[in-house]
């Protein structure tokens, strides 16, 4: 018999009935909750007369559409949005599940929220009603998101009707170089892989500079896994994982704390298990990169070049042409030479403290760019807390940054914060799809060292050049 790999290792650790065809009912461990894609469920669950059937391992956070400035209640965007917020307010309090509302100081991007909380823990299976769910398996949790029927059947049963996915690896062996992070490595695997290469797929990320990055940094890596299309991202625990848990308000403690070790300690590939699918990149290759176009996968190192559409092939000559006109960019520019109006620096991709603290490690002691709008958001009200415990937010607001509460905020359009037609955003987020910062507003995805040097020169710039 061949070995396991940590994903066969979780799955099998959770599955409580398998049906002919290979379905499986699995145990869910953590159920996170936010006011998007939740009112629906929870008003399934009334309509029928049932109870949330786990209400300890549920927890529920507003965070799309929460307003970041001071006026959290009267700046809610529009009607949707306000009735989503009370809704979830509404619900978690009727169903008795944890909840973090906006006047709670750990509020926050989901994401961001149940691993600072001790909620996401090693060997779980973490789902929510939420695409970026993929974040939690930086702890070598299950994690990815599911649709709002299915929230309904978890709150309901605390199980999830699954198929299994194939094995796939994605290995980043040696050590980066100055100036590269973990958001250049997760940006530089879907540049390689495409959007649809971990389609069927999750993804274990492994290798020295995987094993090098902090929790906040595989965080990163993680939460962009379903970017690269795969079900979700997952990296084995190991010390870091261990000390980043340890001490947590919901992590576990004393004797329940050594147990829970001692089987975390179990979960990693076996040395003799099999991937369906392995892509590997040297940690020495991937250079500070930023995206060009419409898609995740239009990644280019910042030295190079606006691709033309005849650099494609297939598909993708008419995508990149569509992806130029509505960037607005000639090919052949230089990336650095692309001027922005608005930096972008949060959401659950690099809303962490590690994230702000890259930032202002550019930004010390300099200005914004004139012209440039610069924006922090911290991805938790906890976060917010310690920037300013360590001086960060002086940092930002003396070179000019708004310092905003926690939320989404401008990482989609959902809630105040959003570019005009036409801006172009330097953003730490996820998404360049268009609109997603605001209609007709445009993205270039980047690191929170990389866009707060675009701040600072006002285009996309290279790192090094001002570390
Ligand atoms: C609103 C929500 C359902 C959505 C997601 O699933 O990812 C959002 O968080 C996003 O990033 O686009
Ligand atoms: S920060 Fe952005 S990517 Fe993350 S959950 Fe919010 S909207 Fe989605």
């Amino acid at each position: 018999m061949t070995g396991k790999t940590l994903y066969d290792k979780i799955w099998d650790a959770h599955v409580a009935h398998e049906a002919e065809d290979g379905t499986c009912l699995l145990y869910i461990d953590r159920h996170l909750v936010h006011e998007v894609t939740s009112p629906q469920a929870f008003e399934g669950l009334r309509m029928a007369g049932r109870k949330v059937r786990a209400p300890e391992k549920t927890i529920a956070v507003p965070d799309h559409n929460v307003p970041t400035t001071l006026d959290r209640e009267e700046g809610i965007k529009n009607e949707e949005s306000r009735i989503q917020v009370e809704a979830l307010d509404t619900n978690a309090k009727e169903f008795g599940i944890n909840y973090y509302p906006v006047d709670d100081i750990r509020q926050g991007i989901v994401h961001i929220v149940g691993p600072e909380q001790g909620w996401t823990l090693p060997g779980m299976t973490v789902v929510c009603g939420d695409s970026h769910t993929a974040t939690h398996g930086a702890f070598g949790a299950l994690a990815h998101g599911i649709g709002t029927s299915e929230v309904e059947h978890v709150l309901a049963t605390q199980t999830l009707i699954q198929k299994k996915s194939k094995n796939m690896k994605v290995e980043i062996t040696g050590k980066l170089s100055p100036g590269v992070t973990a958001k250049d490595i997760t940006l530089a695997v879907i540049g390689k892989t495409g959007t649809a290469g971990g389609t069927g797929y999750v993804i274990e990320y492994c290798g020295e500079a995987i094993r090098d990055l902090s929790m906040e940094g595989r965080m990163t890596v993680c939460n962009m896994a379903i970017e690269g299309g795969a079900r979700a991202g997952l990296i084995a625990p190991d010390e870091t994982t261990f000390e980043y848990v340890k001490g947590r308000p919901h992590a576990p403690k004393g004797a329940q704390w050594e147990a829970a070790l001692n089987w975390w300690k179990t979960l990693y590939t076996d040395e003799d298990a099999v991937f369906d699918k392995v892509v590997t990149l040297k940690g020495e290759d991937i250079a500070p990169v930023v995206t060009w176009g419409t898609s995740p996968e239009d990644v280019l190192p910042i030295t190079g070049v606006v691709p033309s559409p005849e650099d494609f092939t297939g598909g993708k000559v008419d995508a990149a042409r569509r992806s130029l006109e509505y960037m607005g960019l000639k090919p052949g520019t230089p990336l650095s030479e692309v001027a922005i109006d608005a930096v972008f620096i949060g959401s659950c991709t690099n809303g962490r403290i590690e994230d702000l603290r890259a930032a202002a490690e550019i930004v010390k002691g300099k200005k914004i760019a004139e012209g440039v709008r610069g924006m922090v958001v911290p991805g938790s009200g906890l976060v917010r807390a310690q920037a300013e415990e360590e001086g960060l937010a002086e940092i930002f607001e003396a070179a000019g940054f708004e310092w905003r509460l926690a939320g989404c905020s401008m990482c989609l359009a959902m809630n105040p914060d959003q570019l005009a037609p036409g801006e172009r955003c330097a953003s730490t987020s996820n998404r360049n799809f268009e609109g997603r910062q605001g209609f007709k507003g445009r993205t270039h995805l980047m690191s929170p060292a990389m866009a707060a040097a675009a701040a600072i020169n006002g285009k996309l710039t290279d790192v090094r050049e001002v570390m």
